[in-house]
């Protein structure tokens, strides 16, 4: 229970219409959620318009709305506040309904378009093994301490994220770290969380159906580190031709990590196997489990963010070599005729060209490499031919397959990623729309020795098809075929 006036401190007012000096039981943006006493605040969606729901809100008992225009009727009872931008109206209440909570722990954000769930999570492990009470909001789970919750979002809405900071500040967390999506910084659903730090980790091709293009794309994520206040500190990839663009206008204390420049953090891989590398981190020799140019950038954001959070050296080091890699991050099994299948959650040109990378650096060339993959339906439709080249150009045999074709025609999808493979690779390809039957092809076809990889969908455990989630596990699929094919 809150007095709504001092829920709406520091939100920027433009009028008030009705008593603020009332209790505010439960915030909500969603008019089918509220309940009597609660305040509704009528957000502009991509779909529809919170403000259309106002009356509905008010039905379901809501006592207070915070709008960015005011309704043309008003009802006595209720109190009307008018904001000039609702979604940062939201974060400010929801971070003044909880207590502000991002300011009882240590909250570190990492944005970028790529290995923002692997830079949290090894955090999180890090900081766990370290003895430290730590939560995590990322896009596979929600930990607070050893407690799991489901994820929903990368970056959940701001009444969700502050509701979980509570959580954690309440149940001894020091240290929080988090993903900042581009969708999450562009809705401000991270404006009003008070950072300790910020990291970058990489910018390429993703969302432009939802960001107008590149430039907005780069700027939204640039805006999250504009907005750190002075004394939170903000790590970038020099090694990344936007890592120093992000930084241009923080007021935090700069640091750079990079494998390939020089910068504040410096690395290098000696060594590469299945099963790790061995790196050389500034003057030191570690052995880390992750393996990948990609995963050693990851590694070194983590040991950069983790001495700036205040951490020491030796003890950062000893703890890196027994961090695990993510769920559905180049997780692989090796079946009994020695075939490797690989699990990965690229499902952007810039991942999957990474994960092939990697995959060409370990192997022997005396195998063939067998590659599944697909695209998202609503979403980025730019992505379709790039990732459909790089797949054909980088393995042997390419199986195109469904990866949540939501509310789009699985065939027309299958028909924009075919349309990227470069005529010398088109007799490497298969279309097989339903992806069991694709994984299952890909066993079948693949000899002792071969190298199965099953491209983005990682960790998902469904199959979206119009609205519908069904279950869906890549691991599991690949791990069953190949035991029923004696394989
Ligand atoms: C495109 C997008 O970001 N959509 C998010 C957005 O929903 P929306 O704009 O579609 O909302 P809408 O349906 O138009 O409704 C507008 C408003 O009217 C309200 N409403 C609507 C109907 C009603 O009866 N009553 C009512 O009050 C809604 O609650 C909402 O406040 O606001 C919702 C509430 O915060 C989000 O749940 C929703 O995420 C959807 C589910 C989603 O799929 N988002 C993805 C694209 C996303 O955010 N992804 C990023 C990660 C991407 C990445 O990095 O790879 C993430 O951070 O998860
Ligand atoms: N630093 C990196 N650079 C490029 N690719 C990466 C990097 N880290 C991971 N990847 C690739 O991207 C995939 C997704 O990694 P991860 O889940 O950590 O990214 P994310 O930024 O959290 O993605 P999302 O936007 O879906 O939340 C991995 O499976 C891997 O293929
Ligand atoms: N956070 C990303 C995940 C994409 C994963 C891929 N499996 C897909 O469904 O496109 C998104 O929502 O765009
Ligand atoms: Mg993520």
């Amino acid at each position: 229970m809150k007095k709504l006036k001092d829920i709406l401190y520091k939100v920027s007012l433009e009028s008030v219409r009705g008593n603020t000096d009332t209790e505010v039981n439960l915030l909500t943006f969603d008019s089918r959620q509220a309940g009597p006493g609660s305040l509704f605040i009528a957000v502009r969606g991509t779909v529809s318009d919170g403000h259309d729901y106002i009356e509905k809100a008010i039905a379901n008992g809501a006592t207070a709305i915070v709008c960015e225009k005011l309704p043309q009727n008003f009802q006595e009872s209720v109190t009307y506040i008018s904001v000039t931008d609702s979604n940062e109206a939201l974060a400010i209440i929801a971070s003044n309904f909880y207590d502000k909570p991002s300011e009882k722990l240590k909250l570190t954000g990492i944005t970028g378009t790529n290995g923002k769930t692997t830079v949290a999570t090894l955090l999180y492990q890090l900081f766990t093994k370290a003895g430290y009470k730590t939560g995590l909001l990322s896009t596979v789970k929600i930990l607070i301490g050893e407690q799991e919750y489901e994820a929903t979002h990368t970056t959940p809405d701001s009444i969700t994220i502050n509701h979980y900071l509570a959580m954690m500040a309440e149940a001894g967390c020091e240290y929080c770290f988090m993903e900042v999506s581009s969708h999450g910084i562009a809705q401000k659903r991270t404006a009003a969380l008070h950072f300790a730090g910020g990291v970058f980790t990489n910018l390429s091709h993703d969302h432009l159906d939802y960001h107008k293009n590149f430039a907005e794309y780069r700027d939204v994520k640039k805006s999250f580190f504009d907005h750190l206040p002075k004394n939170a500190f903000a790590i970038t990839n020099t090694d990344d031709k936007n890592g120093m663009v992000m930084l241009q206008n923080t007021a935090a204390s700069k640091f750079t990590y990079a494998l390939k420049n020089i910068a504040d953090y410096h690395a290098q891989i000696l060594e590469s196997q299945f099963s790790g590398m061995l790196m050389r981190i500034q003057e030191t020799e570690v052995w880390v489990q992750l393996i990948g140019h990609f995963n050693a950038s990851n590694i070194l954001a983590v040991y950069s963010t983790a001495l700036q959070l205040g951490l020491e050296k030796d003890e950062v080091l000893v703890h890196l070599s027994t961090l695990k890699s993510v769920s559905g991050r180049f997780q692989f099994i090796i079946s009994e005729t020695k075939i490797t299948a690989i699990v990965d959650y690229a499902h952007t040109p810039d991942a999957l060209e990474n994960v092939l990378k990697t995959i060409e650096e370990i192997r022997t060339r005396n195998e063939q490499l067998i590659t599944i993959v697909g695209c998202g339906g609503n979403r980025d439709k730019t992505k379709r031919p790039e990732m459909g080249k790089i797949a054909a150009e980088k393995s042997d045999q390419v199986i195109f397959t469904s990866d949540n074709p939501r509310n789009e025609d699985p065939y027309e999808i299958l028909k924009e990623i075919e349309a990227g493979v470069e005529p010398q690779n088109s007799k490497k390809i298969l279309t097989i729309e339903d992806r069991r039957q694709a994984i299952k092809t890909a066993a079948t076809i693949a000899k002792q020795g071969d190298i199965i990889l099953i491209a983005g969908k990682g960790h998902e455990t469904y199959q979206e098809i119009k609205g519908v989630k069904h279950h869906f596990n890549d691991l599991e699929e690949i791990r069953e075929i190949l035991n029923a094919l004696n394989k």
